[in-house]
């Protein structure tokens, strides 16, 4: 990670331009007398569209500066600018930098690989969806996608090997019907629209026999399927587990929403990797399949996240409720505060938040009392929503 330790000065007043780097800033670390937590500084920066934070610390007799973990952007240079622009107008003798021989991480972007914001922001399709769960090496997904010129397929997958081979079999066969997302498939779903998904593939899925929570089917991922589902569509479970088909089973028998079909070491027309192996090895394979039998209510993906009150930035400190907030389905941790230095009832507020398996921590910014996220909203999940909901009367006390 790139920092610079630089002899101690006081540090340079903001707002202040170096060419295009705006130092907007300074903000400096909140605690009360009991906490005995070591001073800290966050420097709000702009480079060109992109805005993110800079921290300062104490290292033994000289400061570090280097980026904020939770403001971090990419590409790299950006965040090494600022920092060397910093140190040069802050006029500090340089004790350590690790800036100037970085090698760039070349990022590579595919026309086919979707960030999630584009399913949030951009994403709109006349064809019907379908949705391959955990492709692996993609040979279902490929298969399918070939076969159904006209349907769109999205591809889910967490391990990043896994997401190059596709994208380059994509390319080898000229197949242009997949998008593709690193994204966690037990949370994807809350950003397709409702009655979109002719089938949803679940194959194989990781069976976690020790730790079932951790698997893909909950109540909560039925539901939501069974949302963005059309009516007649289908989600497909099929795997060599019996303890994950008899657990899948207990889950969707009484819904009634929907109907299941059982099926046991049926062929399908395309074999996938783990299906090989098992069959080989002479286990059972089980098939539940769930089909939709209604119409689902629209959710709001336009969702506003604003703060429509100003607060008192200080009492708000006088009365901060450091414990996590826990509910059902989400949590808010209040965690840090930063007041800005030579602004009136203004900081920073570094808040985690949302859903237990996927949590997002943010900055509120405060200017004048008014509030906003710093960088822009969290995802429109519902327990984002739920959270920001919690966050808007906490912050209100
Ligand atoms: C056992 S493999 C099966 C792969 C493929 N479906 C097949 O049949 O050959 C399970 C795959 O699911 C992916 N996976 C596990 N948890 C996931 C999650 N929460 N979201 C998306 N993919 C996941 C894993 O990375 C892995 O590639």
């Amino acid at each position: 990670m790139p920092h610079i330790v630089f002899e101690k000065n006081s540090l340079i007043k903001t707002p202040i331009k170096d060419k295009n780097i705006e130092f907007l800033f300074t903000a400096v670390s909140y605690h009360t007398e009991e906490q005995n937590r070591k001073t800290e500084y966050k420097i709000a920066v702009k480079n060109e569209d992109k805005e993110f934070l800079l921290t300062i610390k104490n290292k033994d007799e000289d400061f570090l500066i280097k980026s904020d973990k939770t403001t971090r952007i990419s590409p790299v240079t950006f965040i090494k600018d600022a920092l060397n622009s910093y140190v040069k107008l802050n006029n500090s003798k340089t004790i350590f930098s690790n800036t100037n021989n970085l090698k760039q991480k070349k990022e590579q972007e595919h026309k086919y690989l979707k960030d999630i914001n584009y399913f949030v922001d951009e994403f709109k399709t006349s064809k019907e969806i379908q949705i391959e769960i955990g492709f692996g090496s993609g040979r279902h997904l490929l298969y399918q996608a070939k076969n159904n010129p006209n349907i769109q397929f999205i591809g889910l997958e967490i391990h990043y090997p896994s997401i190059e081979q596709l994208l380059r079999q994509l390319e080898l066969q000229n197949i242009t019907n997949v998008l593709v997302v690193n994204y966690d498939a037990r949370l994807f779903m809350e950003f397709i629209e409702s009655n979109q998904v002719g089938k949803i593939f679940v194959h194989f899925p990781v069976p976690w026999d020790k730790k079932p929570h951790r698997r893909i089917y909950s109540n909560e991922f039925i539901s939501e399927a069974l949302r963005v589902l059309k009516v007649g569509g289908t989600l497909e479970l099929r795997t060599d587990s019996r303890k994950y088909f008899d657990f899948s089973l207990e889950l969707l028998t009484n819904l009634n929403k929907a109907n299941i079909s059982i099926d046991i070491n049926k062929d399908l027309e395309v074999t996938s990797k783990y299906e090989d192996r098992w069959k080989k090895q002479g286990k059972n394979i089980y098939d539940v399949v769930l089909t939709s039998k209604n119409e689902d209510n629209m959710t709001d993906l336009n969702y506003d996240f604003s703060f429509d009150f100003t607060i008192s930035f200080e009492r708000f400190l006088n009365h901060i409720p450091y414990k996590a907030i826990i509910l059902k389905n989400f949590f808010v941790h209040i965690e840090e505060f930063y007041t800005i230095i030579d602004e009136e009832n203004s900081g920073l507020i570094k808040v985690t938040m949302g859903n237990f398996d996927r949590p997002v921590t943010k900055y509120l910014l405060v200017k004048n009392g008014v509030i906003s996220y710093y960088q822009g909203n969290p995802l429109p999940t519902s327990s984002n929503i739920q959270a920001h909901k919690k966050l808007k009367e906490i912050v209100s006390i």
